[in-house]
């Protein structure tokens, strides 16, 4: 049984509306790579225990795994052919059967501040609702006294939390405001300001590693930049042996250098959670010299102060 042409390709999606449109773009994509009719793909829409759980921070529950655990699940047993992810929420290390085997083309990697215009407009002591402890720390870097509270929610939820006045303003993803149509909402924080996630803005498609057949359609899709871009930023925070609750921020891009070869550059800081320290850093590479990133994780942390190191376990 070919999927997609002896019966349809199975397409595993959590449920939340970013995530359904995430993966109807990744179905798409393979259709229209492929020249297929609509109907030889479907979605599988699951609910994450990530979804059901609103009340606390996610890092103090089980961290990503919430995201993925259904799906792989469901992956494993051959309920579906492939599983959509924002990268950004796929852990570090990944069960060895599994591949990630393609990456769609990045969105807009930057984060929107939502409620004002700029992060120096906040009035003293104004509650900043995120999740997010590298948001939470970047934020107190800037602006130290700034109220940042837990706010948990999809967007649409967030964004009437802040409207009902329950928070000043909040952070969020110009990928996912994007993606959801509300692209006027919020302004640009520029990555000098705040660094995103490693893997912002990256949606990537993960299938057992040994489906041929499917490995080969999500090739085909596969933004090559990108890949290599959220691989460097991914082998930087494996490297760090960051989780969820790490303040992290990692950002690289891939670039023509004079002599038109490919190099990648990626910027990276790591942060205590209370802002009053922070270790930022650069690097230049050429594509496919894999050990580069994760020495930066090394050279970030040989600077940086015994408490930081261990909110690293160092
Ligand atoms: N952690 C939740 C999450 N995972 C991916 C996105 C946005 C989309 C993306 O980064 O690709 C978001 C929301 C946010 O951070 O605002």
């Amino acid at each position: 049984m070919r999927p997609g042409i002896d019966r349809p390709l199975r397409i595993g999606t959590r449920q939340s509306p970013l995530a359904m449109v995430q993966a109807k773009m990744a179905a798409k994509a393979i259709i229209s790579a492929q020249g297929w009719r609509n109907d030889q793909v479907e979605l599988v829409p699951m609910i994450a225990t990530g979804d059901k759980i609103q009340d606390r921070a996610l890092a103090d529950v089980g961290g990503k795994a919430l995201w993925t655990k259904e799906l792989d699940r469901a992956l494993a047993e051959g309920e579906i052919d492939c599983a959509v992810h924002s990268m950004k929420d796929v852990e570090t290390i990944r069960p060895d059967d599994f591949t990630i085997a393609a990456m769609l083309e990045r969105a807009d990697v930057h984060d929107r501040l939502i409620g004002a215009k700029t992060i120096k407009d906040l009035p003293e002591g104004a509650i900043v609702g995120t999740a997010s402890p590298r948001r939470k720390a970047q934020l107190l870097r800037h602006r130290p006294d700034l109220d940042i509270r837990l706010i948990r929610g999809n967007v649409q939820t967030r964004l009437k939390k802040i409207a009902d006045g329950e928070y000043n303003a909040s952070i969020l993803a110009a990928a996912g405001l994007d993606r959801l149509d509300m692209g006027d909402e919020g302004r640009k924080i520029s990555t000098g300001l705040m660094l995103p996630a490693p893997s912002q803005g990256a949606i990537g498609i993960e299938t057992l590693s040994d489906a041929q057949d499917v490995r080969r359609l999500l090739h085909a899709i596969s933004h090559a930049d990108t890949f290599r871009s959220v691989i460097a930023e991914r082998t930087f925070l494996a490297e760090l042996t960051a989780d969820c609750h790490s303040p992290v921020a990692a950002l690289a891009r891939v670039r023509a250098n004079d002599e038109n070869t490919s190099e990648i550059e990626l910027r990276a800081q790591i942060l205590l959670p209370d802002g009053s320290e922070s270790v930022s850093e650069s690097i230049v590479f050429p594509v496919g010299d894999v050990k580069a990133a994760a020495n930066l994780a090394g050279k970030m942390l040989g600077q940086a102060s015994a408490e930081l190191k261990a909110v690293f376990g160092r």
